[in-house]
């Protein structure tokens, strides 16, 4: 088994680039290391070595992730995970994870999360898939809406954008499941670096009849011309359909825009719906977005609330933290053990997949996520899993 240790500050730099080389990107200068140095939480990233050198490396930072009933629970978001190309294959991942949950567990985090390069990776060890997105492009030029936007927009500029959404973020993320806590080093790369480059960043804020209530930020793409451009929208949070709409149409409005493109959007975010012709919005993609890690399934089982009905018995297995296994009566708004035969059961990747209300257990059932051994038990699940709102996150890390 690959012997992982915590790394101390001077071997940082080290996994960065490890990090780096995993996902083909280039080697950190001087200067970029400066600034991504920051973005290591202390104490937080693990390493294997092998022959003096680092071979595998991941690391986590503290978030909160809202669960349904607007609880928000400390999670352990993992990120920059590589294992050097020569050195695959041999259990390094494998043994950072099992350190990574074992520290999860120490330092009390209910859950963990994060976002997968790829699907085949990650739920051998619990992690399951709890929000999705898809991917839009939405006409500029000629698309019409039907019905007025409300409320007002204003362009946010410069060293002002950063403050503006950071509070507007915080206040409008965790109202819906899946949401997260931002950290400083997101808006430095988001907006604080390309601001200092003198980038040009669409920042726009949406005041409804109770205040701001929406943002966006968006980038020019760099195909086409001056006067063909395509906008990005890297973020785009607000409270409601109104503001929502409000902002898509604002941004396909700019002069010039032909087209705006957003990336793992929610998947009920109702654009055909607004739009006076649905068809200026098409669906260019979908995916995987946070994949979810139930660390301690009774504390996480007991934070969200739950639908009205009949409870259900649903038994865990968790082959990498035992101590989550076991029955657990859901019903009359809590979630307890309970010393009764399940009526379902799920390894705790499928879990998650219902926790946040992306997935209904009937149909978690029906394709063999679950297992079935009272007919009646999925129906009185599906009751009590169900959320308002599809769950969704919005950041990426
Ligand atoms: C959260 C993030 O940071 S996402 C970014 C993840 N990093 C990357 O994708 C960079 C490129 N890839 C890598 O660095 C490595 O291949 C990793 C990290 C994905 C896997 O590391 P490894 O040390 O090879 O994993 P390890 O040997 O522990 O494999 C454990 C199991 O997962 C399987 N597995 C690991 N990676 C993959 C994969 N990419 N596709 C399919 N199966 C995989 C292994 O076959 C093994 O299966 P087994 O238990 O049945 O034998």
């Amino acid at each position: 088994m690959p012997q992982v240790h915590v790394l101390g500050p001077d071997e940082l730099r080290a996994a960065h680039v490890l990090f780096a080389a995993s996902i083909h990107r280039d080697t950190v200068t001087d200067a970029d290391w400066d600034a991504a140095s920051r973005s290591y939480s202390p104490g937080r990233t693990v390493g294997v070595a092998d022959g003096g050198a680092l071979i595998g490396t991941a690391t986590s930072f503290p978030t909160r992730t809202a669960v349904p009933g607007g609880a928000a629970l400390d999670t352990s978001a993992v990120t920059r995970v590589g294992v050097r190309a020569d050195r695959t294959r041999r259990g390094v991942l494998s043994a950072m994870m099992r350190a990574q949950l074992d520290e999860a567990v120490g330092r009390g985090e209910p859950l963990a999360s994060l976002r997968a390069s790829e699907a085949r990776i990650y739920g051998r060890f619990g992690y399951g898939v709890a929000s999705r997105g898809r991917h839009v492009s939405v006409n500029g030029r000629g698309a019409g809406w039907r019905r007025e936007p409300a409320g007002e927009v204003r362009l946010v500029l410069g060293a002002d954008i950063e403050p503006t959404l950071t509070a507007l973020h915080d206040a409008l993320a965790l109202r819906r499941p899946g949401g997260i806590t931002r950290r400083e080093a997101w808006w430095r790369w988001q907006v604080a670096q390309p601001v200092e480059k003198h980038e040009h960043l669409i920042a726009a804020v949406h005041t409804g009849p109770d205040g701001d209530d929406g943002f966006a930020l968006a980038v020019p793409l760099s195909e086409g011309t001056f006067a063909h451009r395509a906008l990005k929208v890297n973020d785009l949070h607000a409270a409601d359909d109104d503001a929502t709409a409000a902002l898509w149409a604002f941004l396909t409005g700019i002069d010039l825009v032909d087209r705006v493109d957003g990336w793992l959007r929610p998947v009920d975010e109702p654009l055909e719906l607004l739009l006076a012709d649905p068809r200026d919005c098409s669906v260019t993609g979908g995916e995987d977005e946070t994949w979810l890690r139930l660390v301690d399934v009774p504390v996480a089982l007991a934070a969200r609330t739950w639908g009205d009905g009949p409870p259900v018995l649903v038994g865990v297995h968790d082959r990498l933290l035992p101590a989550n296994d076991g029955v657990y009566r859901i019903g009359g708004g809590t979630a307890e053990r309970a010393d009764s035969p399940p009526e379902l059961e799920c390894d705790v990747d499928a879990l998650a997949m219902a926790y946040l209300g992306d997935r209904a257990p009937s149909l978690l059932a029906a394709t063999g996520w679950w297992r079935v051994h009272d007919a009646t038990a999925p129906a009185r699940a599906d009751a009590l899993f169900a959320t308002d709102r599809l769950p969704w996150c919005g950041t990426y890390f």
